[in-house]
């Protein structure tokens, strides 16, 4: 574990006896601010993961995040650099040193073909899919699941390498359920913790005596795809609409609840 972190300036950090300089905030996730870092010794550019946690559970969901990066040395999945704990007036932080890829998210790249009313190649999109079918295979290979794959947590590297990232969902492949409790559990933590228009049918509405496993990922991936194919997922629209993504995915099928969603919109 990370150790020996202290605040040497307001500009600068010190992790593992690293110092490193905060360039500028690139992102706020849900659970987390991400900052670009810049390393003394190296000069590489590097992103700064600062994971508030609340309480006990929160530092272990943390540290967790932090043992998912240290089990894998693939390329389709993030490494971890460097990582540290701090504690502030009460409150910790868990601070995780990534390697930082520029090119962002497969979502901003989508994104950005969108906008200019483009399209992703077919050989480009089986290209990237490709790499994220792999990292996710060394991720189910070792007995996990990832349970939040979705374009903004797949980063594109300048040669369009897809790098898996965000692993705080991460857990054991097969859950087995028993019970309406256990069920109930489940569910909760999967409404938290999975992209709710990525998120597997089964974890919608979880059944009191089941298997939940790493086809959760497959479901993810086949919304990836879609996708990287249509430059937004198969259930965005009925979000964007406020209607229930639930019923969407557990009754309909991705193709047709899209294309009524199309429909509607151009008819409005
Ligand atoms: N290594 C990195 N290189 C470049 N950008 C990064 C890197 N890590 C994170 N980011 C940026 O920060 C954003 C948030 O990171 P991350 O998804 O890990 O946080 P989170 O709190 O778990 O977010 P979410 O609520 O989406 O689950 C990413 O979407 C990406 O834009």
């Amino acid at each position: 574990m990370g150790h020996a972190l202290c605040i040497c300036s307001r500009s600068s950090i010190t992790i593992d006896n690293k110092r490193y300089y905060f360039i500028q905030k690139l992102d706020e996730g849900g659970f987390s601010y991400v900052d670009l870092v810049e390393g003394a010794q190296d000069g590489r550019f590097y992103a700064l993961k600062r994971i508030l946690c609340h309480d006990r559970e929160g530092r272990k969901e943390a540290q967790t995040e932090v043992e998912m990066h240290r089990m894998f040395n693939h390329p389709n999945i993030l490494s971890l650099t460097g990582h540290a704990v701090m504690e502030r007036g009460g409150k910790s932080e868990a601070w995780l040193l990534l390697p930082y890829i520029s090119k962002g998210s497969l979502w901003s790249v989508l994104e950005k073909l969108r906008d200019k009313g483009s399209s992703m190649p077919e050989s480009r999109i089986l290209h990237i899919f490709r790499g994220i079918c792999e990292g996710l295979k060394a991720i189910h290979d070792k007995g996990y699941a990832h349970r939040d794959l979705k374009p903004t947590n797949v980063l594109l590297e300048e040669n369009d390498k897809p790098v898996l990232m965000d692993l705080g969902s991460m857990n054991k492949a097969r859950i087995e359920v028993k019970g309406s409790r256990e069920a109930m559990t489940v569910q909760d933590w999967a409404a938290q913790r999975c992209t709710i228009s990525y998120r597997a049918p089964e974890l919608f509405n979880v059944e009191s005596h089941c298997i939940i496993d790493e086809k959760t990922d497959i479901w993810s991936l086949g919304c990836v795809l879609y996708c990287m194919m249509m430059l937004e997922g198969p259930y965005d629209l009925v979000f964007q609409k406020g209607d229930s993504v639930a019923l969407a995915v557990q009754n309909r099928s991705p193709f047709h609840s899209h294309a009524a969603s199309l429909k509607d919109s151009r008819r409005s």
